[in-house]
């Protein structure tokens, strides 16, 4: 089957002593060019490394000049819900924690159901294996039991997509659970009540988790936008219950998040915006070490206009920033990042969305206005920047998005990405506002990714581990 152009994959083994001097094991499965092999990689020089190993590999087969399917197709080095027989699931009670936790207007209509769709692809192969899913989640954030925050109004629309009647239970724990569990026929769905009813579940409480875990005899984590959470229902009942794997959805974002952003088509371009530099620093230092073109929006370019002697008028400028704005235009000139940052604005006289707007170059705010939205020539530099690329990320909104008046720069943003996806560019969306803007805009189909995680995918990009991966098994190692 294998041929040079059809990934194979091959499993590293290795070892790497850990900033907490534990020596571990990992194994990075690796989807490579089936010419190259074992020898070929350790004479690239692969040595020590961190969890992250098989990344380095990717990008450095990529830098060898034998990486023709590297993109796209490296795993974290997890053990995965499809690494399991038939025979680990047939008949198992599986508790599967989902990241089920979709906005709900006054009525407890859901609104936007992204997150619903997302966890069904593990929960119908669970299902067709034979398994007795016992499905988690939180909604919100409550403070102890609050009916508004119940996932009663969830049960009809994932019984629609899963096509069977999924029974709700009344609480997460306790007798009544037990004996629902107990009751469950192979290939069913038993939806838990909101996992943070009980305040031990956010302080990952060892006893409340193993009560979780005792409802089960294997885990599987596919809650990607709580996976920075280390809860009990995350990370917790990780130590009691064994299989613990990732899901479907899980490898996917950890694919797009992790793997393509390390070992990218170049050139590789980020796009960064949202309110405020601070909130957004992690990132783009992360983004300055891989990343060929910086373009940055919102409202912290005014920080970074500020810091070049430029008067910002009113705009949303963080003022103990400013030597950090200079200092990472210094990094993308070192690095050789081409960093652009919008030339003109739209400018409005007071925070509303019928403000009186007008276009000014960026080094001609007036006193009393503020900029909303990157303008028109930003926009045509920015499309044009990023028509030379071959994969794009995405984080943060170009302006005011939900004013109309100042939506013009975000949504100019994607609806390029959406044209260049489908000229074969890769581009990521990577969570939070962009991901309304890329809906708002009716375009989320096109993209290569979307990410289900806000502060999950920005903590992802920043470098860190989430701990409710770092909890599941490793993928079975396999020396070389
Ligand atoms: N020029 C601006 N002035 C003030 N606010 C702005 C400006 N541009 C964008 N914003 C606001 O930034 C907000 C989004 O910022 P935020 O930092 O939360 O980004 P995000 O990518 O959505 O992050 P998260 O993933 O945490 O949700 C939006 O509500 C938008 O109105
Ligand atoms: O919406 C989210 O980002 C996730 O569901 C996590 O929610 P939390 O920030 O309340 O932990």
């Amino acid at each position: 089957m294998a041929s040079a152009t059809t990934p194979t994959t091959f499993s590293l083994l290795h070892t790497t002593t850990a900033s907490t001097s534990r020596t571990r094991s990992f194994l990075s499965h690796v989807s490579l060019p089936s010419s190259l092999k074992p020898t070929t990689l350790r004479r690239l020089g692969f040595s020590a490394a961190d969890p992250l190993f098989a990344l380095q590999v990717a990008s450095k087969v990529r830098s060898f000049g034998s990486g023709k399917a590297v993109r796209g197709v490296v795993s974290m080095a997890k053990r995965s819900v499809g690494d399991l027989s038939a025979a680990d699931l047939k008949g198992k009670r599986v508790f599967v924690r989902a990241d089920l936790n979709v906005p709900l207007d006054d009525s407890q209509n859901i609104t936007d159901d992204t997150r619903i769709r997302a966890a069904i692809p593990t929960i119908k192969h669970l299902i067709e294996k034979g398994a007795k899913v016992i499905l988690s989640s939180h909604l919100g954030r409550p403070k102890g039991v609050t009916p508004k925050f119940s996932l009663a109004p969830l049960v009809p629309r994932l019984s629609e997509l899963l096509g069977i009647q999924v029974v709700k239970a009344e609480d997460s724990i306790g007798p009544e659970v037990e004996k629902l569990v107990a009751s469950l026929p192979d290939g069913s769905v038993l939806l838990l009540e909101n996992v943070r009813f009980y305040k031990e579940e956010e302080k990952n409480d060892p006893e409340h988790a193993k009560k979780l875990a005792s409802l089960a005899d294997l885990y599987v984590n596919d809650a990607f936008g709580t996976a920075h959470r280390a809860h009990a229902s995350t990370e917790g009942v990780t130590k009691f219950l064994r299989p613990s794997v990732a899901g479907f959805l899980l490898q996917k974002e950890l694919d797009y998040l992790v793997g393509a952003v390390s070992s990218p088509k170049r050139p590789f371009a980020a796009i960064v915006g949202g309110s405020k530099v601070s909130s957004k620093i992690g990132v783009i230092e992360s983004l300055l070490e891989k990343v060929d073109i910086l373009l940055l929006g919102g409202g912290m370019i005014f920080t970074f206009y500020k810091a070049q002697g430029l008067s910002v008028g009113s705009s949303l400028v963080e003022e103990d920033k400013l030597e950090l704005a200079t200092s990472l235009i210094a990094k993308a000139k070192a690095k050789g990042v081409s960093l652009l940052l919008p030339t003109d604005v739209v400018i409005a006289d007071k925070f509303a969305p019928d403000a009186n707007s007008k276009i000014v170059p960026a080094s001609s705010i007036p006193d009393g206005w503020m900029g909303l939205d990157i303008g028109p020539d930003s926009i045509k530099t920015f499309n044009e920047a990023l028509e030379t690329t071959q994969t794009i990320i995405w984080n943060g909104p170009m302006g005011v998005f939900e004013f109309d008046k100042f939506a013009e720069g975000t949504e100019s943003v994607a609806k390029k990405l959406a044209e260049l996806s489908g000229k074969g560019v890769t581009t990521i969306i990577g969570g939070g506002d962009s991901v309304a803007a890329v809906e708002k805009v009716g375009v989320a189909s096109v993209m290569s990714h979307i990410s289900t995680g806000g502060g999950a995918s920005l903590e992802l990009l920043e470098g860190k581990q989430l701990p409710g991966v770092l909890a599941l098994d490793e993928a079975t190692p396999v020396p070389v």
